[in-house]
């Protein structure tokens, strides 16, 4: 059951070339957002009240500018050998183009509705020998072996996919991926930007990220309150020897006051008791893997309750002075972590390692 109140109502359309229709439009009752050849930007027809509904809460935004369509392709490298992931593929836009290119394409989209709209589309242009569509969550969907993974993602989803695809054992040359601008930029960045937080540091480690290009947010049907970027992600094809679960766990607790020192993030009682706890908790839970890349800007800051200096003389005040000890000898005391890089990182948790401190996860 949909509801209209909730939703972007847009309507279908017929009598379009095809090369100029944008989404499917055969028969009644479905929708058509269309491509203007001359402009890219969007425009919307009704055809006998048929109408869909694009849920905003599913990123339903359908890119429509043919010229970003093909950029996309063209930018991507896609070889004819090639089976191309694509995740929340909605019309059909960009799936056309990738059949062209492609040997296969697997497309993994949530709504139905999108589905059926995309069957019949590739069934008119004789290409469904080649299109496999998975109507899932991508986010829990076991995805098929795939060279090249390349969408217009749902971006309320972009930070649990990117780990997906970065942490779930999949081996595939790269991703290239439309996102939010503002999320792209944190991928991209480097120590020392205003930008760089976990998401950069958890991805930097096992990945090299390019930017391609932006696109404008007029390029949608609807038209998003966001513009996007295009980046290309490439796995690393050797990634440092790091439990990953060990490794989210560390980032998590040296990002979780961005803008403190290390120094102060470390001597907070709670971030003591919590290591000391870890220590307690043998064996380690190793090989679970980052569960997600930690972008959530309220993980940025944790809350200021228990943020007091741990000051006692026990062994939980011995654990503080071993950790200040490691961050001094090491020269990260007065460092902040958005201005430390991966390399610095994992020579940081190294040390601690030594000095006997882990962060496993807490079974
Ligand atoms: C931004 S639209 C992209 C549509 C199309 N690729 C384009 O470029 O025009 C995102 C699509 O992802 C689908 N979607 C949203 N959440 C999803 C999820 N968790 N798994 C798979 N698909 C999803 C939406 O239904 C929608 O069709």
């Amino acid at each position: 059951m949909i509801r209209r109140s909730k939703s972007l109502a847009f309507s279908c359309s017929r009598g379009f070339r095809w090369n100029s229709i944008l989404s499917y439009s055969r028969g009644a009752n479905r929708f058509a957002g269309v491509e203007d050849g001359e402009s890219g930007r969007e425009r919307a027809e009704e055809e006998g009240g048929g109408r869909i509904y694009l849920h905003k809460s599913r990123g339903q935004h359908i890119l429509t500018n043919p010229r970003v369509l093909d950029a996309i392709v063209r930018k991507a490298e896609i070889r004819p050998t090639d089976t191309v992931l694509e995740i929340g593929p909605g019309t059909g836009n960009l799936t056309l183009r990738l059949l062209e290119a492609a040997h296969k394409v697997v497309s993994v989209e949530i709504d139905k509705r999108m589905v059926e709209i995309l069957h019949n589309r590739v069934t008119d242009g004789k290409l469904d020998d080649r299109l496999t569509v998975i109507c899932q969550d991508a986010l829990r969907t076991q995805f098929p072996q795939f060279d090249l993974c390349v969408a217009n993602i749902p971006y309320g989803i972009s930070s649990p996919l990117v780990a997906k695809l970065l942490f779930g054992n999949h081996s595939f040359r790269s991703a290239t991926l439309l996102l939010q601008k503002e999320f792209a930029r944190r991928l991209l960045a480097k120590p020392g930007d205003s930008e760089f937080n976990r998401l950069a540091v958890n991805v930097q480690l096992v990945a090299t990220v390019e930017f391609l290009m932006d696109v404008s947010k007029r390029d949608f049907v609807p038209c998003p309150k966001v513009d996007s970027s295009v980046v290309r992600i490439r796995p690393k094809t050797e990634i440092p020897d790091v439990d990953l679960a060990e490794w989210g766990a560390f980032t998590r607790t040296c990002f979780s006051k961005k803008n403190k020192t290390l120094g102060a993030i470390f001597k907070q009682k709670r971030k003591v008791l919590e290591l000391s706890r870890r220590l307690c908790n043998e064996p380690p839970c190793a090989g679970q893997g980052i569960v997600g890349v930690y972008d959530r800007e309220d993980d940025a800051d944790d809350a200021d309750e228990g943020d007091e200096d741990c000051g006692d003389v026990t062994e939980v005040g011995l654990l503080k002075e071993k950790i200040v000890g490691v961050l001094r000898d090491g020269g990260f005391e007065s460092k902040r972590p958005s201005k430390v890089s991966v390399e610095e990182m994992l020579r940081l948790l190294s040390l601690f390692n030594q000095a006997g401190i882990y962060f496993h996860t807490l079974r």
